[in-house]
């Protein structure tokens, strides 16, 4: 069943048009990854399908209603984290968590939340004297109160320390593997890998590119690079299939103790493709 359908999805700005007809269908239970340079329409993408902005055209459902008309029973069943957001900044976590968790018929324990975004030590402070990385947090928990059975994160692990962005991977795949689908946008091209089953990549208002991580524009079937020393000197050399240079080298004794063999990372195809589409 599909979670998300759009097609022909266009929106402009006094004029000028940020979202240029764009198809997406995300299944449910998938994790969907949207990646694209500032500007490209993200944002205004997710937040048409949040129901919080107007479109100007086309269709689009969510979870089998039309955003801009669906009522508080269909706001209910999405959780959402914005990009940024200050508000009751006097409350303490564990009340601001509480209060917003009263919105929703069937929603977590305040304590589990908070274990799940690893706020322990901070349940009790105010919203006012967290950190940055521990606001993210608080936005995360904030979007997973209600059980969400759709889950729109927009750019959830801005600020976040290395650890805290790993544990966070740990939450998606948890959420995940409970059968919540969710939409990313991400500017961390490991983030997108290590969590999206598919992404889709904008530019300019339009999709450029939409696949898996490992298949994205081409990567799956792109020439690898192989290098090596021989007598200090260093050997590279681009190949579609490196298994028979493999084997020359190893037959004639080559010392492969500095060998590598790689394929462009999604980081280089995201590069060309936005490259390709300026
Ligand atoms: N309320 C608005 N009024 C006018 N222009 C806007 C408004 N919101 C966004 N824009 C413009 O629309 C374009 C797309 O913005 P959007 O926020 O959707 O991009 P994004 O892909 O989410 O970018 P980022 O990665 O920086 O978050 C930008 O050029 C932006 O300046």
């Amino acid at each position: 069943m599909t979670a998300i359908e759009v097609r022909g999805l266009r929106k402009a700005y006094k004029g000028h048009e940020v979202v240029r007809g764009i198809d997406l269908d995300v299944a449910r239970g998938e994790v969907f990854a949207l990646l694209g340079p500032n500007g490209a329409g993200k944002t205004t993408t997710t937040e048409i399908l949040e129901g919080h902005r107007r479109r100007d055209s086309g269709e689009v459902r969510v979870l089998g209603e039309d955003p801009g008309t669906a009522g508080p029973e269909w706001r209910a069943r999405i959780g959402i984290v914005l990009q940024d957001t200050d508000d009751a900044a006097d409350l303490t976590v564990h009340e601001m968590i509480k209060h917003v968790s009263g919105f929703y018929p069937g929603p977590r324990p305040v304590a589990e939340v908070i274990g799940l975004v690893g706020l322990e030590e901070k349940k009790k402070s105010r919203i006012r004297t967290l950190s940055g990385g521990q606001r993210r947090r608080l936005d995360v928990a904030l979007g997973i109160v209600g059980r969400p059975e759709l889950l729109f994160l927009d750019e959830p692990t801005t600020g976040f320390d290395p650890e805290a962005r790993r544990r966070f991977w740990d939450l998606v795949r948890a959420l995940a593997a409970e059968g919540t689908t969710i939409l990313l946008t991400t500017h961390y091209l490991e983030e997108a890998e290590a969590l999206a089953d598919r992404l889709a990549v904008l530019a300019s208002g339009q999709i450029v590119a939409e696949g898996t991580p490992a298949e994205l524009g081409g990567r799956a079937s792109a020439a690898a690079r192989v290098t090596w020393h021989e007598n200090g000197v260093r050997h590279s050399e681009e190949v579609a299939d490196p298994a028979p240079l493999l084997r020359k080298l190893l037959a004639a004794d080559t010392d492969l103790s500095t060998l590598t063999v790689t394929r462009p990372t999604l980081e280089d195809v995201y590069l060309s493709l936005i490259g390709a589409n300026r």
